[in-house]
């Protein structure tokens, strides 16, 4: 009885994440998988359709999946939601003049209730660049407080030098396993609690064929 240990083995089981990213184009979307993936920097061009990858860390398998920014591919954007972990939405935090633009990107996919489950880590991408927005900047004006139930961060990042990737992974691992481990445990308390309600029902269920088989005998007048 009580919570069994095999939710522990299915926490530890569990080890593969989908992360989707996304963002404006150019933000710096493969230029930051192929970082994580291979540790260095590869010549890009703008991406039509995805790239797809899986990057090891810490134990666990992330993923993930690059989708196109430009306007037109976003509309598509839909096709690749089901079973998303976590979002990874790119910023160019020197792109001032697409800030709003990317704003509206990312409160639309707040909106989306197939994603209403799913972390989103924001990168603030290109914190090299001279006129750069900082991170703090950048969550002031997403509003992010306006999201209290959800859970949002914005990591500064330089994804030329993999600078601040491996922290905005921490943030997803500690935020996915931590929905994964409340999912397993609410799981294994109501099979708990059914278990014991058909034990209940069983005993009951017995104990209720035994007094009607003693009350037919002795009910008088009967057959
Ligand atoms: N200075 C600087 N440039 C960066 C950084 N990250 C990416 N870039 C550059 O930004 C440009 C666009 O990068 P991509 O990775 O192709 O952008 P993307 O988001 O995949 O774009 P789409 O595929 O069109 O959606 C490239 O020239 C990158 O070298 C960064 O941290 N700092
Ligand atoms: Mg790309």
């Amino acid at each position: 009885m009580g919570i069994n240990f095999s939710i522990f083995t299915k926490l530890f089981r569990k080890k593969e994440v989908r992360l989707l990213m996304m963002g404006l184009d150019a933000a710096g979307k493969t230029t930051l998988l192929y970082k994580l993936k291979l540790g260095e920097v590869v010549t890009t061009i703008p991406t039509i359709g995805f790239n797809v990858e899986t990057v090891e860390h810490k134990g666990i398998s992330f993923t993930t999946w690059d989708v196109g920014g430009r306007g037109k591919i976003r509309p598509l954007y839909r096709h690749y939601y089901a079973n998303t972990d976590g979002i990874v939405f790119v910023i160019d935090s020197s792109d001032r003049e697409r800030f709003s633009e990317a704003k509206e990107e990312m409160e639309r996919l707040i909106g989306e209730d197939e994603l209403r489950e799913s972390a989103i880590l924001v990168v603030a991408n290109k914190q090299d660049l001279a006129n750069a927005m900082t991170p703090d900047e950048i969550r002031d004006k997403l509003q992010l407080e306006k999201y209290r139930d959800r859970k949002i961060y914005v990591q500064g990042a330089i994804s030329i030098e993999g600078d601040g990737l491996y922290e905005g992974l921490d943030w997803l691992t500690s935020v996915i396993s931590g929905k994964m481990a409340k999912t397993e445990i609410t799981k294994s308390i109501n099979k708990t609690i059914a278990d014991g309600h058909k034990q209940y029902k069983t005993g009951y269920g017995w104990l209720h064929g035994f007094y009607e088989g003693i009350k037919s005998k002795f009910t008088v007048g009967a057959n």
